[in-house]
């Protein structure tokens, strides 16, 4: 079952300054899903991110991705992560952006006009990042790890600053892309977004507090949404 996984996590432990972000934490990514990583601010959804990708130090602990050590030099063209930083060229056009991209992961040159209808800026192909609107500029930096197909995404926080039409067609997306195989881990704050997720991860204060479906999640709670269910579960974890 384990060998299926795209992520598996084992006793990660990560202490950043003085802090112990992830005190010991275990978990697992299935492979072809869409997982959604939740919680609030600082409860150390990107340094689990970070781990993930093999850019964080850690304490201890295992971390498997695609049946590989994190941070092994084989996966660099099989993990896409995408950070809240922007992590493309301000002076190039959007096209520019993905060519140079595809042209580093050995790409096909057809490759940049498939990602640039799928992240819906076909029509700002020729326009410079620089002066494109936040959302936008997100979708290119999700683009330029698209054009590697990936078979993990690693998305932190990818719909910030998205307005809701936008958000909905970046979650169609990811489905899309799971629908051909590719596991996506995205992470985001906003409880809503968990409905989209074929399951969910919950982390708060470096520990994970469910790991369930949407489904499983109100059931086991009784709540009638995602953001009822978390709240019940803080409620219970801090009546122990
Ligand atoms: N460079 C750093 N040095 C020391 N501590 C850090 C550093 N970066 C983050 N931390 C701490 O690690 C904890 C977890 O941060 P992390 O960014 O992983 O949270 P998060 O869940 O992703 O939050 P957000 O939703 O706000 O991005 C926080 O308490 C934060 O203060």
């Amino acid at each position: 079952m384990m060998n299926n996984a795209a992520v598996v996590v084992e006793k990660l432990r990560v202490v950043r300054g003085k802090r112990e972000v992830l005190p010991d934490l275990s978990l697992t990514v299935p492979r072809g899903q869409v997982v959604g990583l939740l919680g609030p601010s600082g409860g150390g959804k990107s340094t689990l991110l970070r781990a993930i990708v093999g850019v964080q130090i850690v304490k201890s602990g295992t971390i498997t991705v695609l049946g590989e050590p994190a941070g092994s030099r084989n996966l660099r063209s099989r993990v896409g992560y995408v950070t809240q930083e922007p992590s493309v060229f301000q002076d190039l056009t959007v096209r520019q952006n993905l060519a140079y991209f595809a042209k580093l992961v050995s790409a096909a040159p057809n490759v940049v006009d498939e990602v640039l209808s799928s992240i819906d800026l076909d029509s700002h192909a020729d326009s410079h990042v620089a002066n494109l609107s936040g959302g936008q500029r997100s979708r290119v930096s999700l683009g330029a790890a698209l054009v590697g197909a990936p078979e993990l995404l690693i998305l932190d926080e990818p719909t910030v600053g998205l307005d809701p039409v936008l958000r909905r067609d970046l979650w169609e997306l990811f489905h899309r892309l799971a629908g051909a195989g590719t596991t996506l881990l995205v992470s985001s704050h906003v409880m809503d977004e968990a409905t989209r997720c074929h399951r969910l991860l919950l982390l708060r204060e470096g520990k994970i507090l469910a790991d369930e479906t949407p489904n499983g999640l109100l059931e086991k709670t009784g709540a009638t949404d995602a953001e009822g269910a978390f709240l019940r579960l803080i409620s219970k974890e801090s009546a122990k």
